[in-house]
């Protein structure tokens, strides 16, 4: 009997905690008292406050900081950190044995997606290091563009010289155009050239605007052209085309291709289309019919794989018998190469990306973020415990159809067409959910709450990079959507706060409430950004002197807040300077982004539309890039986010200098408006930028003049305003 005992399955992946958990949780303990004490100071001075409102305001930013600081420790509860083992899975499963993995990259808009970014995207996504007869790669185009088409079959043709060629010298960066730009390597010299040819021609179609008759290297692909009569993108009938089938296409060497297949879903101006949710539950669809892998890699079109391994890292967590049952997906973090030296933006998100992921991959695992992302097909379908055959509602071929086939294609343009979804389950219990525009945020917790879990795989070499938008414009706008996106659900009835404590985990469902009410730091931000500012102008103290031992227990909160802050934003390798632009896009987002994400959620429940998914540009021009490389603050435009953040910094600016002169004029001035004045000092060193670009720049990204204007105009009628509000109480 003793032969006969159980042979221990190979680790396949394992983790550590993070052994600062005790600290933290003492740490908890203390801030919670220290928050209490100051909560329960407000209640009992409000009564007897000579300005009441001001006080009723300050409670309610602190209460609002102490439910966001609350919900906040739920992150750092039990912080993990895994570790795959590929090596092990090359020896517990051979490769015939891995399973088959589809790609869906999305694009939607060529003129803000460049077709050959796009196109090397998925170029990085083919030469994975994984049986080629086991990957498929699926474009999503809502634009419907013939030039994205054109630059995905130039793409197909390239496949056949560049994946044999990646392998082949084993390189590590398998986005071609990063690997040339950062090559010089002789033997690259000849498919360099080609590569360099394929990229001129896809430019000088995208330059035309329109693909000229003389590019077409077969009849065929002349018909599929022709098709493209009085298509728009809100008005076309589907596309599906397959450009590559590894049945029957093989690279340079004689070896199969992975599929390639570009989808542009049906569209008509009649019925909705979800954005990007629709375009990927109209993928799962298509790629239903064709391949029908159980796992699939969710991409966006301005990223690309960096390590051609990452799928095997995520088959270390799927092909785990204790695990994959109730495996949902993979998530990696989203890196970004692009960002200047110290991050003017704050780009890196590190909060959202890579800290508290770790968080959450200690309870039940991380939430989706829309990228990098590895799916288990199945838990689009229903939860864990639901019977696999449900799953084979579209597929009815059996595995060696080709994917050309008549009937394949047929069946693959009807789950592409707009009525599809009609009176079906797809968007509310089945595929990507619908009803936000965060949809990434808003499927990973659907799935959480049908019971099923997920894992953070953050391996040393950064799997995936994206790009990030480099304007202060266009930054806000995404984080507006994303604002707009998590309201949506967290007012939803199924809010995080209510049904995801009880149907996830307690703390689970605090960590999704720390996402969903994301936006509130509006309230906090603003009222310190103007009110005490406000009162230290008129001469109102509104905190504790510093002579008062009620002071330090501010001084404490405040200082050690930002040093957590800090020490979790050096523990993941992160610098001081970006650090310090990070919570600096915190405050510039409290008074723009949540502002008006949530200004514009309000709008829409009393009936009034926001915008669509504002597709992020991916190009910029040279003078604007060279700014961003310089770390230099782009305005440039009229954007109501400048006129609020304008307002906010000539308000502390005029506070800070007339409650400095005031201070030093009175005796004991500091002691009793010490807070006030460093609140407003605290905003000024912030703002540098903002008065740097309204004073002293003269490039284009300045901030316009009329800006300027607007905001010194604003910040006098609240001047104003509180110089009446405060004349009772002025000393
Ligand atoms: O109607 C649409 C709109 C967008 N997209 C695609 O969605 C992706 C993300 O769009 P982008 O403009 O790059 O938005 P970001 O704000 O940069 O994206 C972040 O936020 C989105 C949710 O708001 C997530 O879906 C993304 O994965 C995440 O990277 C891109 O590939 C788009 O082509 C579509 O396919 N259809
Ligand atoms: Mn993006």
């Amino acid at each position: 009997m003793r032969n006969q005992k159980k042979k221990k399955a190979p680790t396949l992946h394992s983790f550590n905690e993070d052994p600062f958990i005790p600290l933290n949780r003492l740490h908890i303990l203390l801030c919670a008292t220290a928050i209490a004490a100051v909560l329960h100071r407000h209640l009992f001075s409000i009564l007897s406050s000579p300005t009441p409102i001001s006080s009723s305001l300050l409670l309610l930013s602190d209460l609002l900081l102490s439910f966001m600081w609350a919900v906040t420790q739920s992150f750092r509860w039990r912080p993990i950190r895994r570790r795959e083992h590929p090596e092990t899975l090359a020896l517990a499963v051979p490769d015939p044995l891995l399973p088959n993995l589809d790609v869906f990259i999305c694009t939607a808009d060529p003129s803000k997606e460049p077709p050959i970014c796009v196109a090397s995207a998925a170029l990085s996504a083919l030469a994975f290091d994984y049986p080629s007869d086991k990957l498929s790669v699926f474009i999503s185009d809502d634009g419907c563009s013939d030039l994205t088409l054109f630059a995905f079959m130039e793409a197909a043709r390239f496949a056949r010289h560049w994946l044999p060629f990646s392998k082949e010298m084993r390189i590590l960066e398998r986005c071609p155009e990063t690997f040339f730009n950062s090559t010089d390597d002789p033997r690259s010299d000849e498919i360099k050239l080609l590569y360099q040819r394929m990229k001129k021609k896809i430019e000088s179609v995208m330059e035309k605007g329109q693909v000229s008759d003389d590019l077409f290297i077969s009849e065929e692909d002349r018909a599929t052209f022709k098709k493209w009569k009085n298509f728009t993108r809100s008005n076309h009938p589907a596309v599906v085309q397959v450009l590559l089938q590894s049945s029957r296409d093989m690279d340079i060497m004689g070896n199969p291709l992975p599929n390639l297949v570009y989808v542009s879903r049906e569209k008509s101006s009649t019925s909705f289309h979800h954005f990007k949710a629709g375009a990927l539950n109209a993928l799962l669809r298509v790629s239903g019919v064709m391949s029908n892998a159980p796992v699939i890699l969710t991409l966006d079109c301005d990223m690309h794989c960096n390590d051609p391994n990452a799928p095997r890292r995520a088959m270390c967590y799927f092909l785990d018998p204790e695990l994959s049952p109730k495996l949902a997906y993979v998530q990696f973090p989203q890196r970004f190469p692009g960002v200047n030296k110290n991050d003017i933006y704050g780009g890196e998100i590190k909060r959202l990306y890579q800290i508290n992921p770790r968080g959450m991959d200690g309870l039940k695992g991380p939430n989706y973020v829309g990228t990098g992302c590895f799916h288990s097909r199945r838990s689009f379908y229903g939860p864990p415990s639901s019977p696999p055959s449900l799953l084979n509602d579209l597929n009815e071929q059996t595995s060696d159809t080709p994917l050309s086939s008549e009937a394949i294609l047929r069946k693959a343009h009807e789950v592409a067409s707009c009525e599809y979804e009609d009176g079906t389950k797809w968007g509310s219990t089945i595929g990507m959910r619908y009803g936000s525009m965060s949809e990434d945020y808003h499927t990973g917790y659907r799935l959480h709450c049908e019971g099923w879990e997920s894992v953070f795989c953050d391996p040393e070499r950064p799997a995936f990079f994206c790009k990030i938008p480099i304007t202060l414009n266009d930054v806000l706008s995404q984080n507006k959507r994303w604002c707009l996106g998590v309201l949506e659900v967290f007012f939803s009835r199924h809010s995080p706060m209510i049904f995801g404590v009880r149907k996830v985990s307690f703390l689970m469902g605090l960590c999704y409430s720390y996402d969903g009410f994301w936006t509130s730091w509006c309230i906090p931000i603003l009222i310190y950004g103007l009110l005490p500012q406000l009162a230290l102008t008129n001469q109102i103290p509104l905190f504790p002197k510093v002579s008062d031992p009620w002071f330090y227990l501010y001084a404490y909160l405040f200082l050690s807040a930002y040093c957590q802050d800090l020490i979790d934003f050096l523990a993941s390798k992160g610098t001081f300077n970006r650090w310090w632009s990070d919570q600096r896009m915190w405050l510039i987002r409290g008074i723009t982004s949540y502002l008006f994400g949530a200004a514009q959620f309000a709008l829409k429940q009393i009936g009034i539309p926001a915008p669509g998914f504002n597709v992020t540009s991916k190009i910029m021009p040279d003078e604007v890039s060279k700014r961003y490389e310089d770390g230099i603050f782009e305005f440039g435009i009229v954007s109501p986010f400048f006129i609020s953040l304008g307002t906010v910094a000539i308000v502390n600016l005029i506070s800070f200098i007339i409650g400095m002169v005031n201070a030093v004029r009175k005796e004991r001035g500091f002691d009793e408006m010490f807070v006030q004045l460093f609140l407003s000092a605290f905003v000024v060193v912030n703002s540098w930028p903002i008065y740097e670009a309204m004073f002293l720049r003269k490039d284009g990204g300045r901030i316009p003049r009329r800006v300027t204007g607007i905001s010194i105009l604003l910040a006098g009628i609240l001047y104003s305003i509180s110089y009446f509000l405060y004349t009772d109480s002025r000393i």
